[in-house]
């Protein structure tokens, strides 16, 4: 039956029986006939009906399974300007832009900025970044950076924000950087400013090319000529008003410049003027030797970012070339959960696959990749139980993938059996109706468990589907969506999702946010097309009722694909997800290894994580070592205090965790927090470990730092040549073979030449004494109140007063007076814990050893060894508003110069 809508907001069934009679407000018109009551009366309850039935209409059905029944007749259908897709051919290949010149230089940018806030700079950095292109801000005016390295330039491309200050540039500065530009065939990139109108054209200062601004613009075309396009494909028009006012177009007076793009005046003072005007001009060098680009506008018109990354490509002679592959995948989220009425039926099956159809012959190899939740199977009208039936009668044209069972979130199940037992639900569902099992990837509701981990969400999905890849947008944070990036965890490859402006409520396109505007925006150069071009790897999340009612995935996707294909050469392609991770990892080695943040910063990450786990349960502050420099015995003396506490014992490593270095980092959060006491606090200042390895570990900073950005550090210093012999006998003790196989001066003089297990030795005994260095990578990450250093030589003798300085540093109040809990014990040789029997309790033996004293040639060559090492660590002491240099540190260093 096909329902119309009738004039007065009512609906009839083709009988023309009112269909609202059953369910909405009463019907009363008829009675009002046949009582013959006053036709006044009888207007007024016509009015009322519909004034009721519009009422309802809007509020009640609209949102119904009625709706579904209604033909809408705005759904919209694709339709791009693009004259490509009206029979013109695309070029075979773009242009290699790559000659040896590109040897010359990094593939990094130098951005000169107006200042660090500035508007157009931030584009420019932010395009940079979604590009993954390395580049260094410097505000303009200022000296010069560093330009080269060696023999090599540092930067492949210069870009200013605001033209004017190349041109301004004093003199002793421009001809360093021109100089620098004519040697490394570097190019530059310049934007011009918007200024006063000026319709005699002023000439740039130094140059035969002449300036009008602030124009209105319109219609905006590429020169298909120029050496510079790559990404951008030329041929069609943008047409209409180009965004903003103020314009810059140029006008050249020499054979060394070339269009690269143009547009026409926007004004109704010019209407008969339809020469073309140049708002992006390329210098070839002819003139004085520097290739260089000029923007006659900012980054606001979406096909300048193109031609940003052309430019940068073509003038760092490749090196800043991006792959032209972009590979794309659709997810179908929860294909079968929706309300009645948000469902898909056959029609939209149809749609559906028609349009994958379209769309595979741009995108080779693309399916809509499906996700089910089995428990809602069949749970729509009796059409949209059609159009489920209709999706498994078509089961292999698509891919699928596995969601949860009843679509719960995994990190609600601290059951891991529980989880499980749900998985096997759907995956008997998907046995039972036909659908293959075997994608190995899966996705989980709300991105609930893959990060922040669910370590039970990972175990499940590897022993009951054998999952291998996933993906999600909350890694590292929702947003900026820019900076989402993959890892790797337990094998399963995570990667990330990219945004396409649909979300589970956007069925209608007059109900989208900020209008079909916005969304045709988005297509047409805004976001999703500006995603495609940043990403060689897209997967976009939509949701089932995305491709019913209005299909605005549908429109969406055919959309954007088409418009890809008009304006850009990317080559687009898709795959099954397995083989999109890999590529990913392939291209990112780099992401591989995960960097855990700290989900109580983020409000988001806190909802998707267990109820049992809290912010207390992570320490306020680290002990970071170095080895053999006393952290033992801060840590005993620290576990005396009342109000503090440390991690539970580690079956292997005692009372260190040895999280942030090495292989337990990749057992994840979970495995980190289950080392310390649940506390129903959302932050526990102090609680802490101590790990000594922490000190020198490379990577250690920025995983502590991500963690646990507040946290307050400790480390101990002593001489690091004494630290070395420590650490040795250390060593020794612990019946490492090379140790015993050669004497603590072979070891450290061992050449680069010696054998490799030697070598390490020696390297693991020197490193973590080159305090400056190691402490210079903390300070990358922390702010200096939050490093206290402790002087090794006085904890050892006087651990009383160490021990309240470190109290006053961590704010804690009421302070333990330590005088009565720690005595010198002469049999020891060391302070010790006072017990309440008023004995005392020592370290064990290994801490305090018997050893002889170090050979005075070993002491004096380490004090060699170390003297910039410990030049460098007085000045950054003294950087750091260090009153009294440690006595062993002037020790060690006037030796030297005694000798
Ligand atoms: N009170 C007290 N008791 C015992 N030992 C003390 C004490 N204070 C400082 N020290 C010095 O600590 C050195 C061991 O350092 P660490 O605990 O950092 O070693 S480890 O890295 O954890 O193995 C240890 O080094 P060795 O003397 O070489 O054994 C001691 O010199």
């Amino acid at each position: 039956m096909v329902i119309k809508i009738s004039a007065l907001g009512s609906i009839k069934g083709e009988t023309g029986v009112p269909f609202l009679s059953a369910v909405g407000p009463r019907y009363v018109g008829p009675r009002c006939v046949v009582k013959q009551a006053t036709v006044k009366r009888c207007v007024a309850a016509l009015l009322l009906v519909s004034v009721a039935s519009i009422f309802y209409y809007t509020h009640y059905i609209i949102s119904s399974p009625l709706a579904s029944l209604i033909q809408r007749d705005t759904r919209p259908e694709p339709a791009i300007r693009c004259s490509m897709m009206r029979g013109a051919t695309r070029l075979p290949s773009a242009p290699d832009h790559r000659s040896e010149a590109r040897l010359r230089t990094d593939s990094k940018v130098l951005v000169f900025v107006e200042t660090l806030y500035s508007m157009l700079g931030k584009n420019i950095a932010e395009l940079l970044v979604s590009n993954r292109i390395k580049y260094k801000l410097e505000v303009a005016g200022k000296s010069l950076p560093v330009l080269t390295n060696l023999d090599k330039g540092r930067y492949g491309v210069l870009i200013f924000e605001n033209l004017n200050k190349y041109l301004q540039m004093d003199k002793w500065n421009r001809e360093l950087l021109d100089k620098y530009c004519r040697e490394y065939s570097v190019g530059i990139v310049g934007f011009a400013p918007s200024g006063e109108e000026s319709l005699v054209g002023a000439q740039l200062k130094g140059f035969p090319l002449f300036v009008h601004t602030n124009l209105r613009l319109k219609d905006a075309q590429l020169n298909a000529a120029s050496p510079i396009l790559r990404l951008t494909r030329s041929g069609e028009t943008a047409w209409g008003p180009l965004p903003g006012g103020d314009w810059t177009i140029f006008q050249a007076n020499h054979s060394t410049y070339e269009t690269l793009a143009w547009a026409y005046r926007d004004s109704l003072d010019y209407p008969a003027n339809k020469s073309p005007l140049a708002t992006v001009i390329q210098d070839h060098g002819r003139y004085d030797g520097i290739q260089r680009v000029f923007f006659g506008g900012g980054l606001r018109f979406w096909l300048h970012n193109l031609l940003l990354l052309d430019s940068l490509s073509y003038l760092s002679h490749g090196q800043l070339s991006l792959s032209l592959n972009r590979m794309i995948l659709v997810d179908v989220d929860d294909i079968f959960v929706g309300e009645k009425g948000t469902r898909l039926r056959k029609n939209d099956v149809m749609a559906l696959l028609a349009t994958q159809q379209r769309i595979q012959a741009l995108v080779p190899g693309f399916k809509f990749n499906l996700g089910f939740s089995g428990k809602y199977f069949h749970h729509g009208t009796t059409e949209e139980n059609l159009g489920d039936d209709m999706l498994l009668e078509n089961v292999d044209k698509f891919t699928w993938f596995s969601h949860m069972w009843n679509h719960q979130q995994p990190h609600l199940y601290e059951n891991v059996t529980h989880l499980q037992l749900d998985m096997v639900l759907n995956k008997q569902f998907a046995k039972d109706h036909g659908i293959p099992t075997g994608s190995g990837y899966s996705v989980s509701p709300h991105h609930s468990g893959v990060y922040p981990v669910h370590e039970g969400l990972y175990e499940a999905w590897k022993k009951v589907w054998n999952i291998k890849v996933t993906s999600t947008e909350e890694y590292p944070h929702l947003r900026p969506a820019r900076l989402r990036r993959g890892f790797i965890h337990r094998n399963i490859m995570v990667l990330p999702r990219q945004t396409c402006g649909l979300f589970t409520h956007t069925i209608f396109i007059d109900r989208y946010p900020g209008g079909r505007d916005k969304l045709d925006k988005s297509i047409q150069g805004g976001e999703l097309f500006q995603t495609i071009v940043h990403n060689p790897i897209n997967i976009f999340m939509t949701h089932m009722s995305n491709y019913g009612n209005d299909r605005l995935a549908l429109y969406t996707f055919e959309s954007v694909i088409k418009f890809i294909q008009c304006w850009t050469n990317l080559r687009l392609s898709s795959a099954p997800p397995l083989q999109l991770a890999e590529k990913y990892f392939q291209l990112y080695p780099e992401e591989a290894d995960p960097v855990w943040g700290n989900p109580c910063d983020d409000p988001r990450h806190q909802k998707i994580w267990s109820r049992n786990k809290t912010c207390g349960q992570l320490p306020g502050f680290l002990v970071i070592g170095p080895q053999k420099t006393g952290t033992t015995a801060l840590y005993t003396f620290l576990s005396i205090h009342p109000a503090i506490s440390s991690n539970l014992p580690s079956p292997d490593t005692f009372e260190e965790i040895q999280f942030f270095n090495g292989k337990n980092y990749y057992k994840g959060l979970d495995w980190y927090m289950s080392f310390f006491p649940a506390s129903k606090n959302d932050s526990s200042p102090n609680l802490f470990e101590k790990s000594a390895t922490y000190f020198d570990g490379e990577l250690v900073p920025r995983r502590a730092h991500a963690l646990l950005p507040k946290a307050k550090l400790i480390t101990i210093l002593l001489s690091p040549a004494r630290r070395a012999y420590s650490w040795y006998q250390h060593t020794r003790v612990h019946g490492d073979l090379v140790a015993n196989n050669y004497s603590f001066h072979s070891v450290i003089t061992a050449s680069d030449t010696a054998p490799k297990p030697l070598r390490d030795l020696r390297n693991r005994c020197l490193n973590p004494g080159k305090y400056a260095q190691h402490l210079e990578r903390w300070l990358s990450y922390y702010p200096p109140q939050q490093l206290h250093i402790i002087d090794g030589e006085q904890l050892r003798q006087n651990p009383v007063e160490t021990l309240h300085e470190l109290q006053r540093f961590l704010k804690i109040t009421p302070a333990f007076n330590y005088s009565s809990h720690l005595r010198y014990d002469p049999k020891k040789g060391f302070f010790c814990q006072v017990t309440n029997e008023d004995r005392t309790k020592c370290l064990g033996k290994s801490k305090g050893r018997q050893y002889p004293p170090m050979e005075d040639k070993s002491y004096k060559l380490l004090q060699r060894y170390y003297l910039s090492h410990n030049t460098a660590l007085v000045k950054l002491l003294k950087r750091l508003g260090l009153r009294t240099i440690p006595q062993w540190l002037k020790e060690d260093l006037t030796d030297t110069v005694m000798t």
